[in-house]
């Protein structure tokens, strides 16, 4: 079995665990709804973007035990199901990553050694900061782990874990080792301002992780995005994000600015049907950077019924340092008529300099994604480039 660098004698400096063992057990399942006792939270950093969304390209790419199930679902967008009937060859078949009952020594000594602990290593989608992680125990009622650790750290390239579990790469505590409740979502706000690629994802001594969610800021490589030259502003993966929106009603904004094509209709963005006349849906973002706008795209994919009936682009240019609210906003493109289900492109007459943009549909309805075709301005591209040394020095 690969050990971790920390594995030899890492003694157990850990007096938090509860002086009852088992008190953040959930109880035995009950039959019914199985959310119906499970323990949430309120956690405002999972308004930020996933960085270890399956759909955006993050992996679990080694565990050292995976027994009753395996990694990968660790990272399977949505929430955990649970079937009470279903068991397979190795015991009960669990939506989540569940690692075999760890033995001690001997009879003698039958409980597993303090420092006996399971590992998932984790590839973010996009490298960037992290500030908060979601450890989801959905359904593990007397079989999540003791406690758990999650680490980071940045290795550039695309390592294997060979690579990332070699004695020379330094891991940087997020989350020490930390008693967790079972069936319940255990979130943990992280302070670390440094740009990381990848997480060691620990179980003390062993058990059940339903989902792990990474929530954080993407911080782009400038030389990748100066590669690219002409790119989308407003790609989640190039450090686009979205600030606000007027409904999130039936699926998030975030969505708009996926790098996938929307498949279905919850895919994109879906705001309710809007009864008040004189208002309408709206979403601010923010750019990767300040950028030079040429071209957009409006894409109403599987919204039939529901599509934005009208769009409106506008930019403002923050850089320097007004609040978006405040800024003078520049039309970009003027209220436009959309169809139903369809891509809609559109080539700007001039391009126009922007830091935020404003999406205003009317009165409501949704939008697939929204792509903001362009190429960072000099002052954009230096403020990434700052940021990015800040990160990573
Ligand atoms: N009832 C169980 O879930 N037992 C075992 N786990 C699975 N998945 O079967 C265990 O040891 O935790």
């Amino acid at each position: 079995m690969t050990t971790t660098p920390d594995d030899a004698g890492s003694a157990d400096p850990h007096s938090d665990i509860p002086t009852d063992p088992h008190a953040n057990d959930a109880a035995p399942y009950g039959g019914g709804d199985p959310y119906a006792d499970y323990r949430g939270g309120d956690f405002p950093f999972t308004s930020l973007v996933d960085l270890a969304d399956r759909r955006l390209g993050a992996g679990v790419i080694a565990a050292n035990d995976e027994f009753f199930a395996e990694r990968e679902n660790l990272l399977t967008p949505g929430p955990a199901v649970f079937d009470p009937e279903r068991f397979g060859h190795k015991g009960k078949i669990m939506d989540g990553w569940e690692t075999r009952r760890r033995r001690g020594a001997d009879g003698d000594r039958p409980f597993p050694a303090d420092g006996d602990h399971d590992w998932a290593l984790i590839r973010l989608a996009a490298p960037g900061v992290i500030r908060g992680v979601l450890v989801d125990t959905a359904h593990f009622r007397g079989n999540y782990p003791q406690q758990i650790t999650v680490e980071a750290t940045a290795v550039a390239g695309t390592p294997g874990p060979e690579r990332l579990l070699a004695d020379d790469v330094t891991w940087t505590e997020l989350v020490p080792r930390t008693p967790v409740r079972g069936h319940a979502a255990n979130g943990f706000p992280v302070a670390a301002e440094r740009r990381f690629t990848h997480l060691r994802l620990k179980q003390h001594p062993d058990g059940g992780i339903a989902r792990l969610r990474v929530h954080g800021e993407v911080v782009p490589d400038p030389a990748w995005l100066d590669a690219l030259g002409t790119l989308d502003l407003a790609s989640v993966l190039h450090g686009g994000r979205i600030e606000d929106a007027s409904d999130r009603f039936y699926s998030s904004p975030a969505q708009l600015i996926r790098p996938d094509l929307s498949r279905k209709m919850d895919d994109g963005w879906e705001n309710r049907r809007r009864r008040v006349r004189g208002t309408h849906d709206w979403v601010r973002l923010r750019l990767a950077a300040q950028g030079e706008i040429r071209a957009v795209e409006l894409d109403t994919a599987y919204l039939k019924g529901n599509s934005a009936g009208w769009a409106a682009l506008h930019g403002c240019d923050a850089t320097a340092g007004a609040p978006a609210d405040d800024a003078a906003w520049t039309e970009i493109l003027p209220r436009t008529a959309l169809q139903p289900d369809t891509p809609h492109r559109f080539v700007l007459p001039a391009a126009v300099t922007a830091t935020h943009l404003r999406l205003d549909v009317f009165p409501d309805g949704g939008l697939a994604r929204l792509r903001v075709h362009g190429s960072l301005t000099a002052a954009g591209r230096t403020a990434l480039g700052r940021r990015f040394d800040a990160l990573t020095g």
